[in-house]
């Protein structure tokens, strides 16, 4: 692994990682890096996935990235039967501003399929929700259709942020940025994007607290965007974010439990 934080990474985190790099071995041999550049050149605009959240904020509604997530590593199965475009209509109806699409196999049950499906069934833009570390994935995801990348800070260096945030924002996507801790954040705030997502989960011990965003974000100026993230599961949870001027939200679990959860989204949030 040549990832930072060795011995602060948490280990669910580190064994991600490190498969991430066997897949990336493993795709190099199927597609060369040179044609997935192609590949992602081809493509058309991207959506504007910052845009449509900005969009929200400025008016002080509510900005969703709902998710679609078959399964995590914390809570095993969220939803079966899973069909990403009925959820990805669904949530463009309950007043989504965007989606974010778990892609990995191993550890969520992910797929590229999934987001390919859930973004041709519906006109919002798109987050591929997966653990970049290499600059072949960012080309990889403007090749299946991706408007927006994940950057998480708990497994990269500052300076491999750096990077691949200047390689999708050269190849027209948009960068979200995760921290859990102040040391992540020092370094997110280095980048150039304005979205910085504060995650509530501690992945040493899977435990959510809401604290974690109302701490980091004092240091998020207006320039940015916060998006708060994971274990947003009441209206309570919403309007404790809202009072304190957080608008930007990252929602799967409470989402994906529900029957029908466009409906869950638009009862929590409008
Ligand atoms: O959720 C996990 O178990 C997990 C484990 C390792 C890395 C990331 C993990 N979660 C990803 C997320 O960040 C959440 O899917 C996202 O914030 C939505 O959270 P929630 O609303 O609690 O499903």
């Amino acid at each position: 692994m040549t990832d930072r934080h060795l011995d602060k990474t948490p280990t669910i985190l580190r064994k991600i990682v490190d498969r991430k790099w066997e897949e990336i071995d493993e795709r190099k041999r199927k597609i060369s890096i040179g044609d997935l550049k192609a590949m992602a050149g081809d493509q058309p605009p991207a959506r504007g996935f910052a845009d449509a959240l900005r969009h929200r904020v400025e008016q002080r509604t509510p900005a969703v990235i709902a998710e679609i997530k078959k399964a995590s590593p914390s809570k095993g199965i969220l939803r079966d039967p899973f069909v990403p475009e009925a959820i990805a209509e669904s949530y463009e109806k309950g007043g989504a501003a965007c989606l974010s699409v778990l892609t990995d196999k191993d550890f969520f049950q992910g797929h590229e399929d999934f987001l390919r499906a859930a973004r041709n069934a519906c006109s919002l833009p798109v987050i591929r929700k997966d653990f970049m570390v290499a600059p072949y994935q960012v080309y990889e995801s403007r090749a299946i259709g991706a408007d927006c990348i994940l950057l998480i800070a708990a497994c990269l260096t500052r300076d491999q942020m750096q990077e691949l945030e200047g390689i999708a924002h050269e190849i027209g996507l948009d960068v979200l940025v995760e921290v859990h801790d102040g040391e992540e954040l020092d370094d997110a705030l280095t980048l150039s994007t304005p979205l910085v997502g504060i995650n509530n989960r501690n992945l040493h011990t899977f435990d959510v607290s809401l604290d974690t965003t109302f701490d980091l974000h004092e240091r998020i100026s207006s320039e940015r965007l916060t998006i708060t993230e994971s274990g947003i599961m009441t209206r309570a949870d919403v309007e404790t974010m809202t009072d304190c001027g957080i608008y930007g939200f990252l929602v799967g679990e409470s989402f994906m439990r529900s029957e029908d959860p466009g409906m869950k989204l638009r009862e929590m949030f409008f």
